[in-house]
């Protein structure tokens, strides 16, 4: 080291600093040498142990390489175990993925098992609150069913409530001797629209028209009966509250059932049934005839009337419905039926059959006599509707003026007046026994639903009104106790000796009757020979007795029994005979006075006494029934006490022709329903006394073919089946003879009054 120009005096500190720091810087120096130093011999020290490890390192390399064939196969070995273990490893993964899936799902399953046991419980509480609903429920309707059932009876006691008195009324009414009076409606026919009906409503015993009145407004009137009948009753219910009246004709009682209305509203269909007849479509007389012949046999019967009455009845014995509705359809046969502008099957008559019932109670020996009448009337009809013309026209002026004459009867009972017009017309005459005799009585009224039969529905309605306020005083049973018959059979037996000796003026001026005559003179010739006049002199009977109602002053007065009978007889009435036709004008002279319009009902003769009575009855028959066949059997034999019973019966159709009405003696007024008829106030004081008695069957008009009801269709009884004896069929019955034998029969009788 060189030091350089140093000033003497100054310098010298500034030297000695210099050198201090130099040596300071030497020594710093120094030690850095010395720390590089120590650092490269810590890296030589390091290097040599890298050195060595590097030997070591290569030694043991070299050592692998000599066992390399080992190593590989274990290189292989290992990646096969690798790879195992890799698959090892997966399957692991997937295991654990599974597992944590089933787990899961066990998770699911028990959250899902925890809900359904949840969802259990809740179910068993709600079927446990459901059980507890259920038998609350079912209590409840255990409950409301026995308010049901308590609601039921009470409603069927009421009904049997309202039944009762609604039978008690009829009772009562019965006692008073009202008329009942059914109101059926007819259904719309076929093709008909229905939705035009003039009935707004019907119930049990109301009915209620509906119709716009003159202001437009809609104006109902109310009807009440006995009865109402809507248009989907059956013939069986139509029946059923008419049974009771069939038991009384066998307890000896007079009914008369007979139907009204205005043409087409079914009368017909009530009384016989459609064209078409089985079990559930025949009518009431059908019906009531099969009870009175099973009555009849449940009873015990005892009787021999050889009655005969209307003119030109034929007498008809019958076991059964069946033998009835045989004769039936002859009468049906018989009956004018024509086709109108309103019904193609209009009956053009009125038609009716009669039942005549003798019995004898055993205990008391009283003879009991019971007598129905079942009766289709024509239909009232305004001709401008229905169109008809000539004959047709004619029919319906007489049909009217006979239903104007019922009209004006109904009229005069319903005010109570003295004196009712019976005489006006044939039908009322008919009718008498029925509207005046303490009879029972039921009357159909029928209605056609349609709007332009509201006029015709109206007064029909009205009329029925009217008709059931009639009383006919309580009805009376038809009974002789033992002793009065014993003393009427002396009487008659008197009464006819005398009449032999031609000295009981009464008795001739009875038996006298022109219409007696005139009825069936050959029936009487036939049975009784004896009598110059064809009157069984020994049997002759008054007319109070015989039932004529001509007769009978009172009209209260009942129908005389016949003598013990021992038969039963079902009479059939023809309609007006030939016989009439043939009459010369003196014989229609003759046979005209107070008799000449005049329908005799019930004109029994009496023949017990005679002898040989089944002979001459067969004889009788064999006259007016054409048929060979003989009705063999006049007897009902009861089995139980070998009884017998029997029946009696006519049908009786009338043409009814003004001329009846002229010979009215009738002061009665016209009633209301004649101003719906088209029918003119019947002239009085009009008299000619004459009758022109028609032939049932006016020329062009149709017969019906008459019901089909063979043995194989006769309907059962409605109260059991009844087994009628084997019949023939087409058993015809023939007009009544007319003849010179009828004739002299009658001017003898003229000639003898
Ligand atoms: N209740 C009913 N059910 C079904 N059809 C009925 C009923 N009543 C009447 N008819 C039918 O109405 C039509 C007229 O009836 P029906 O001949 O009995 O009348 P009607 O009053 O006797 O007439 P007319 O006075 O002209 O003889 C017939 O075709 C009949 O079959």
């Amino acid at each position: 080291m060189e030091v350089q120009g140093l000033a003497p005096t100054t310098t010298l500190k500034e030297n000695q600093n210099v050198k201090e720091a130099a040596e300071n810087e030497l020594r710093e120096r120094l030690n850095n040498q010395q720390e590089k130093e120590a650092e490269m011999k810590e890296l030589k020290e390091r290097l040599l142990l890298m050195e060595h490890r590097l030997k070591q390192q290569e030694q043991d390399f070299r050592r692998q390489r000599q066992g390399n064939g080992m190593e590989e196969k274990t290189l292989v070995d290992m990646e096969e175990k690798a790879l195992r273990l890799k698959k090892q490893q997966k399957w692991e993964m997937e295991q654990t993925e599974i597992n944590d899936r089933l787990i899961k799902q066990h998770l699911i399953f028990d959250r899902q098992q925890k809900e359904i046991k949840e969802l259990k419980l809740a179910l068993s509480l709600t079927k446990v609150g459901m059980e507890d609903m259920k038998s609350q429920y079912l209590e409840e309707f255990g409950n409301l069913g026995k308010q049901l059932g308590t609601l039921a009876n009470a409603a069927s006691k009421y009904h049997k409530v309202l039944e009762e008195n609604r039978k008690l009324y009829n009772q009562i009414q019965d006692l008073k001797g009202n008329i009942r009076v059914y109101c059926r409606v007819r259904p719309f026919l076929h093709g008909q629209a229905s939705n035009m009906s003039t009935i707004s409503r019907i119930d049990d015993q109301n009915i209620t028209i509906a119709s716009a009145s003159k202001n437009g407004k809609d104006a109902r009137r109310n009807f009440t009966f006995n009865k109402v009948f809507g248009p989907t009753a059956t013939q069986e219910e139509i029946f059923s509250d008419t049974q009771p009246l069939i038991q009384s004709v066998l307890d000896g009682y007079n009914v008369c059932i007979f139907a009204y209305g205005q043409t087409g509203s079914g009368k017909t269909h009530t009384m016989s049934g459609p064209k078409e007849l089985n079990e559930k479509t025949i009518g009431v007389n059908y019906r009531a005839l099969n009870d009175l012949f099973y009555l009849s046999e449940q009873q015990i019967r005892n009787s021999t009337n050889k009655g005969l009455s209307v003119p030109d009845a034929n007498i008809v014995p019958v076991r059964s419905t069946a033998e009835v509705i045989e004769i039936m359809n002859i009468g049906q046969k018989n009956r004018a039926v024509s086709s109108t502008a309103m019904n193609d099957r209009s009956s053009r008559s009125h038609s009716c059959l009669t039942i005549h019932v003798q019995g004898k109670e055993l205990t008391s020996g009283n003879m009991l006599r019971g007598c129905m009448h079942l009766v289709d009337l024509a239909g009232s009809e305004r001709v401008d509707k229905s169109e008809v013309k000539g004959d047709r026209l004619k029919e319906a002026q007489h049909i009217n003026k006979s239903l104007a004459a019922l009209g004006d009867v109904i009229a005069s009972l319903a005010q109570k007046s003295a004196h009712v017009p019976y005489r006006n017309s044939k039908l009322t005459q008919l009718l008498q026994d029925s509207l005046g005799g303490q009879a029972k009585t039921l009357m159909f009224v029928h209605m056609s639903p349609e709007a332009d039969a509201l006029s015709e529905t109206l007064s029909t309605l009205k009329f029925a009104e009217r008709v059931a306020t009639v009383e006919l005083g309580a009805a009376r049973v038809n009974k002789d106790n033992v002793e009065v018959k014993e003393l009427k059979e002396q009487i008659a037996a008197l009464k006819a000796t005398m009449t032999n000796k031609g000295a009981d003026e009464p008795l001739r001026t009875t038996v006298f009757s022109l219409d007696l005559s005139r009825m069936k003179p050959s029936i009487v010739t036939t049975n009784h020979e004896e009598d110059e006049i064809g009157y069984p002199t020994s049997n002759r009977k008054p007319m109070e007795e015989v039932g004529n109602i001509e007769i009978r002053g009172d009209s209260n007065r009942q129908k005389q029994p016949d003598n013990h009978s021992e038969e039963m007889l079902i009479s059939m009435e023809s309609p007006w005979p030939d016989s009439y036709q043939e009459l010369g004008d003196d014989d229609k002279e003759a046979s005209s006075g107070e008799w000449v319009d005049k329908v005799v009902v019930n004109n029994k003769v009496d023949t017990t006494s005679r002898e040989g009575d089944g002979a001459q009855d067969q004889n009788f028959f064999q006259r007016y029934i054409n048929d060979v066949r003989v009705y063999p059997e006049l007897q009902l034999i009861n089995n139980a006490g070998g009884k017998k019973a029997s029946l009696d019966s006519h049908v009786n159709q009338f043409d009814f022709d003004s001329d009846d009405l002229e010979n009215s003696t009738s002061d009665s007024s016209e009633v209301e329903l004649l101003s719906q008829l088209n029918v003119s106030k019947i002239p009085r004081g009009i008299s000619g006394g004459m009758s022109k008695i028609k032939k049932p069957q006016a020329n062009g008009i149709k017969s019906t073919d008459g019901r089909n009801l063979s043995n194989g269709h006769v309907p059962s009884p409605s109260r059991k089946v009844l087994n009628g004896p084997n019949q023939t069929t087409n058993r015809t019955m023939r007009q009544p003879v007319s003849g010179d034998g009828k004739r002299s029969s009658l001017r003898a009788l003229e000639s003898k009054r």
